[in-house]
């Protein structure tokens, strides 16, 4: 397999063309904001120094071409990655223009945070070559796809995906239900949500939620998963301690005031200047920087 197309080159995309060319692929991408486009180069080639950091093996001959359409990206690909917005009906459009230029032999998988793959592929031409292929943001320096199929994906088309992601130097998880959210999400979001309610109700505020998580169980997470650190806890902890605690956790069904009144705001985050911190330009840059080098030395010890 020779070429990728790559459609979406926002927050995922430049990171994921880096990590394909880096594997010797022949990359197109496509995205249907010119700015997008405009910055997309610049993006891979920060992504692709970062891989060479990290030591990932080069397989000579790799390439990344920005190109004017959905269709020239996805003509005679092998493997097309969508990456637009987290929208059923937008993915469903775009998986319906994939199928109508893809190759029939060509798999066809989405980078979804957590819609189901079994509705995104329902009704699509050839839906078993269609695959959940989730990757983690920053996705050219954290290795762990989860790999997911929906109910008409083909075993094949699973063993495939398996085999390329290890392929491209990272590391495919099987997710054995299609459910929404998959694991990664559904672990993260439920953390999301007790930290965002300890800050909203003052029992924290950000900074120190973040020094107290990243230092605490994110730092041990890092080095002992969560099963394995019940056996090491203790069970007998977990059942006391969960026997009243679990009743006091957050279990809001919709999305808390802290962050909606923000994204009504338009304080998105880093990609507008503001979210729960203010960024500059400048301390955007440095903290991407940063971020990558410490990311790129945990990695290397965990690689170990
Ligand atoms: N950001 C993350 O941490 C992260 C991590 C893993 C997976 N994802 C998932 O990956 C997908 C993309 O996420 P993102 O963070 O890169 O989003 P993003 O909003 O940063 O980028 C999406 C890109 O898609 C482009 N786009 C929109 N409509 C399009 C169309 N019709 N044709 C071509 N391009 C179009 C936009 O111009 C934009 O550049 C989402 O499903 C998201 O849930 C996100
Ligand atoms: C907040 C958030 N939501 C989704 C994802 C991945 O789908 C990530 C991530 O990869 O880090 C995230 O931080």
């Amino acid at each position: 397999m020779t070429k990728a197309a790559v459609i979406g080159l926002g927050t995922m995309g430049p990171g994921i063309c880096a990590t394909l060319a880096r594997a010797g692929l022949t990359v197109a991408a496509f995205d249907l904001s010119a700015e997008q486009c405009a910055r997309a180069p610049a993006m891979v080639d920060m992504a692709t120094q970062v891989l060479e950091k990290l030591g990932v093996n080069l397989v000579p001959g790799g390439s990344v071409g920005i190109v004017e359409s959905l269709d020239r990206a996805v003509a005679g690909a092998d493997l097309v990655i969508e990456n637009v917005p987290e929208k059923l009906e937008l993915k469903r459009e775009i998986f319906t223009a994939i199928c109508r230029v893809a190759g029939d032999g060509a798999i066809l998988a989405s980078d979804t945070s957590g819609i189901p793959i079994t509705d995104i592929q329902a009704g699509m031409a050839n839906p078993g070559r269609i695959v959940g292929m989730h990757w983690s943001n920053p996705p050219h320096i954290i290795p762990m796809i989860e790999v997911i199929a929906g109910r008409e994906t083909k075993p094949d088309t699973v063993d495939w995906m398996k085999a390329f992601a290890r392929r491209i130097g990272h590391l495919p998880v099987v997710i054995r239900k299609d459910v929404p959210g998959f694991v990664e999400n559904r672990v993260l979001y439920s953390v999301m949500r007790e930290c965002v309610d300890l800050v909203e109700r003052g029992v924290i505020d950000a900074q120190d939620l973040d020094t107290c998580v990243s230092w605490g169980i994110g730092y041990k997470l890092a080095v002992v998963g969560p099963m394995s650190l019940l056996d090491m806890a203790g069970l007998d902890i977990y059942n006391a301690v969960g026997s009243y605690l679990n009743r006091e956790l957050c279990d809001r069904a919709d999305v808390a005031p802290y962050v909606t009144e923000r994204v009504a705001a338009g304080r998105l985050g880093m990609k507008t200047g503001g979210g729960i911190y203010d960024y500059t330009p400048e301390g955007i840059a440095a903290l991407r920087d940063e971020r990558a080098r410490k990311l790129v030395a945990v990695r290397r010890i965990l690689q170990e």
